[in-house]
Order: C-alpha cells, then sequence, then structure tokens
C-alpha cells in the first residue's frame, strides 16, 4: 500500500506567479528515506508544506494512506497532519520558554492523548535519542545537535506515518548530522515509515535511500 504519493502537482504562490513543481508525479517509498533535492529557489521547502497539508496546491493531489487529502476540509487536514505527519525543520525552532519535554509532548495536544501517556512516551523516546538527562531543560541551555535530536523525538511522538524534514542538518556538525541520520533511518526502516528531507547537504544525499531532484 503507498503512504505517500503525488500526483500531477502544481503549486503557485499567487494566481500570476510562477508554477512550482510542474506537474510533480511521484510515491515515496514507506520504510526509505527520500532527499528532496534542487537548486535554491526550486520549491524544496514549498513542496514540504504542501505535503504536509499546510499549503493547498493549484493543481494535483496529495495522497496519503490512498486517500486523496489536499481539496479535503480544514478539520480533516488538522485531524491527518496531528495523527499521521511529523515535522522536523532547521534550526529545530523550539519554543524558549517551555521545558524541553513540555515541547515534545505539545503535538500530543492536538491528537488527543491522555498527558501521563504522552509524558511516558516522549521520556522513552528523549532516552533513545540519547537527550532523556535534558528532559527539565529549557531549549537555551542545550546545544544544538541536542535541540535538534528534541525535535525528532517531537516529530516521532505521535508515532506518525510520515516525516517531513526540512534541512535538519543545517546546523549541526558532522558528528550530530550522523547521528540526527541514523535516527531518521532506523525509524524508516523500524516502522515502515516514509521520510522526506528536503536538503542541499551532500551529506544527506549520501545517505538517504532515494532523491528526488526538483
Ligand atoms: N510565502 C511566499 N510567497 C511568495 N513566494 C514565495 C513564498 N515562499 C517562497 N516563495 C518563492 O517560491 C519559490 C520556492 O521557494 P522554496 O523556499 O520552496 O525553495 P527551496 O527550493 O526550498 O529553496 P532553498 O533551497 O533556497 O531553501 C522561490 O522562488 C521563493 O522565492
Amino acid at each position: 500500500m503507498s503512504v505517500l504519493s503525488v500526483k500531477d502537482l502544481g503549486f503557485r504562490y499567487t494566481k500570476d506567479g510562477e508554477e512550482l513543481f510542474g506537474g510533480l508525479s511521484y510515491e515515496f517509498t514507506p520504510g526509505k528515506v527520500t532527499a528532496l533535492t534542487g537548486p535554491s529557489g526550486r520549491g524544496k521547502s514549498t513542496l514540504l508544506y504542501v505535503l504536509g497539508l499546510m499549503l493547498t496546491p493549484s493543481r494535483g493531489e496529495v495522497i496519503l494512506h490512498d486517500q486523496p487529502q489536499s481539496m479535503a476540509a480544514d478539520a480533516i487536514r488538522s485531524k491527518v497532519r496531528a495523527h499521521q505527519l511529523g515535522f522536523v525543520f532547521q534550526d529545530s525552532s523550539l519554543d524558549p520558554s517551555r521545558t524541553i519535554i513540555d515541547s515534545v509532548i505539545e503535538p500530543t495536544i492536538y491528537a488527543g492523548v491522555d498527558r501521563q501517556v504522552a509524558l511516558d512516551r516522549a521520556a522513552l523516546l528523549l532516552e533513545q535519542l540519547g537527550v532523556a538527562a535534558r528532559s527539565d531543560h529549557k531549549p537555551g541551555q542545550i546545544s544544538g545537535g541536542q535541540a535538534q535530536r528534541v525535535a525528532v523525538a517531537r516529530a516521532l511522538i505521535n508515532d506518525p506515518s510520515v516525516i517531513l524534514a526540512d534541512e535538519p542538518t543545517g546546523n549541526l556538525d558532522p558528528a550530530n548530522a550522523a547521528s540526527v541520520l541514523d535516527i531518521f533511518c532506523e525509524a524508516a526502516a523500524a516502522k515502515q515509515r516514509t521520510i522526506v528531507i528536503a536538503t542541499h547537504d551532500p551529506y544527506v544525499i549520501s545517505r538517504a535511500d532515494e532523491v528526488l531532484e526538483l
């Protein structure tokens, strides 16, 4: 069964603006990490937003678990986002006022998960990602590499079938970039998740199972 695919996809920011993706059709492979590459401005970040149902395509469809989603009502898209999609962005952009553990469990609120269940899940994930000791710290008190691992925990907390990541290694040194890639590869293989990483980083491209060039 297909987890994530796009059909005849195009997107314009404005009515008369340039069309991005030019009618892209592609099926992402479950259990694999796909690197989304291409020159700056080609629409890598925009495609992640369209795949993440945050932007509506001007033509074509995003299909998740065999269901066309792009034209679905806002409430349905929000529900699908909360339950099936996880996001990791460059700089991890964690809320500076929340503790690490509170940042990790925040997406569970939208998915209606019991707080104690969420806390237990978050503790396990932070343990697996090697940042459990930082649970009660604020983002300003941890390193960039640790923050990125926390962002990955946040993306995994609702056990999504798809993870969308935008330049997740952009600010990381080689050792931290390698550890984030290890986590993504394991997350893909362990549960047949579909992982899409928009990147310019040759290291990420070398670790990806598949490459989609825009
Ligand atoms: N909010 C917006 N409104 C209008 N145009 C936008 C907006 N965001 C991006 N664009 C334009 O859409 C195009 C694609 O941008 P996008 O950021 O998706 O490209 P990218 O491939 O991710 O680039 P980069 O590798 O530099 O991050 C660019 O021409 C950009 O200027």
